[in-house]
């Protein structure tokens, strides 16, 4: 079997499945949801974004043909739609849970709920995750701009946009200009409406790793050296295919843990220190788990969310203009 039909599956499948999703959404929703402004991925822990929305229809990621499970902890499995904003409001759409690779999604899966939200008419995304820090300067609880990213499975052949060409679709997409600059300036616009402190927005490049297993201390050290600050497992893809799309993306990542990078010391130095009767020093070994992530997620919940709904708000005013 070759790399791209091993790893893709045949795009064409997911495209024919577009009508049946559509005509379900269609048949579920009233009009006024049915065409959403703006749509949110909401990454580990972070279900809670969409809370603030009114006269909200959740509708089953099991009952959408094309839609995968979330089997993630901290990942729910539905979309929700519903109003945000004063007035008539602002109609959105929540991605309540994610599909990631390591959990055996295909990639033309993982980014389908993306191609979907296309066809809704969204033109604009924002995409959040819980990434691990890697930046000394970018603290658990902060909240980074992502302006670029660094993805090795890409680079190496696990891409999302790997297939045949098809109709109306660029076979070579730019991604210098992926993290729309007019967006991230309305993030830091909202952070300053909302009187956030200066540090508790940062801007940075993520790296996409496959997971699932966290990064050992030399993968960390590789990735920051190479010029990330922040690295997850999710995300990149949905750019990609965002991007396909013609949406403009806004990805915000929440820290929620530092990515272990411990100086090595020497254990041949401490065993001989031992034998000679010294006392020793040992610093703490230190791990990180995903219970660790989806308590950050939960702690920060209240701050993200007021970030996307005053985002959102911003976006819809120029969406006008
Ligand atoms: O990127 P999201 O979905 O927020 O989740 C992040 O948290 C999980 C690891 O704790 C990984 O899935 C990582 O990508
Ligand atoms: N590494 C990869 N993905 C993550 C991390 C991490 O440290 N934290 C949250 N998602």
């Amino acid at each position: 079997m070759s790399i791209i039909s091993e790893r893709t599956q045949a795009p064409s499948l997911a495209v024919e499945s577009f009508a049946g999703t559509l005509d379900v959404l269609s048949r579920i929703l009233p009009a006024r949801l049915l065409k959403p402004r703006v749509a949110i991925v909401c990454g580990s822990g972070l279900s809670t974004l969409a809370s603030s929305l009114r006269d909200v229809v959740e509708v089953p990621y099991s009952s959408l043909q094309g839609f995968g499970k979330s089997t993630v902890e901290g990942h729910r499995s539905a979309l929700a739609f519903g109003l945000t904003g004063e007035g008539d409001g602002i109609p959105v759409v929540a991605m309540l849970g994610r599909f990631h690779p390591y959990e055996g999604h295909s990639l033309s899966t993982v980014v389908y709920p993306i191609r979907v939200l296309a066809r809704l008419g969204v033109r604009d995304i924002i995409i959040t995750n819980a990434a691990g820090s890697l930046n000394p300067n970018l603290d658990v609880g902060t909240i980074v701009s992502i302006q670029d990213h660094l993805a090795l499975p890409n680079l190496t052949g696990f891409h999302p946009l790997l297939g045949p060409t098809r109709p109306n679709y660029p076979r070579f997409l730019p991604l210098s200009t992926a993290y729309s600059r007019p967006l991230r300036r309305l993030v830091f616009l909202a952070a300053h409406a909302l009187r956030l402190p200066r540090d508790a927005l940062a801007e940075g490049t993520y790296a996409w790793v496959s997971g699932p297993s966290y990064e050992t201390p030399a993968e960390g050290r590789f990735l920051s050296a190479a010029g990330a600050d922040v690295v997850g497992m999710s995300t990149v893809p949905e750019v990609l295919a965002a991007r396909e799309e013609g949406i403009n993306v806004c990805v915000l990542s929440l820290v929620t843990n530092k990515v272990v990078i411990p100086e090595y010391k020497s254990v041949r130095e401490e065993v001989q220190a031992e034998l000679a009767g010294k006392a020793i020093e040992r610093a703490p070994e230190a791990e990180v788990s995903h219970e660790e992530v989806l308590s950050v997620g939960k702690q920060k919940a209240e701050v993200m969310k007021s970030l996307v709904a005053k985002l959102i708000e911003l976006i819809a005013a120029e969406q006008e203009k």
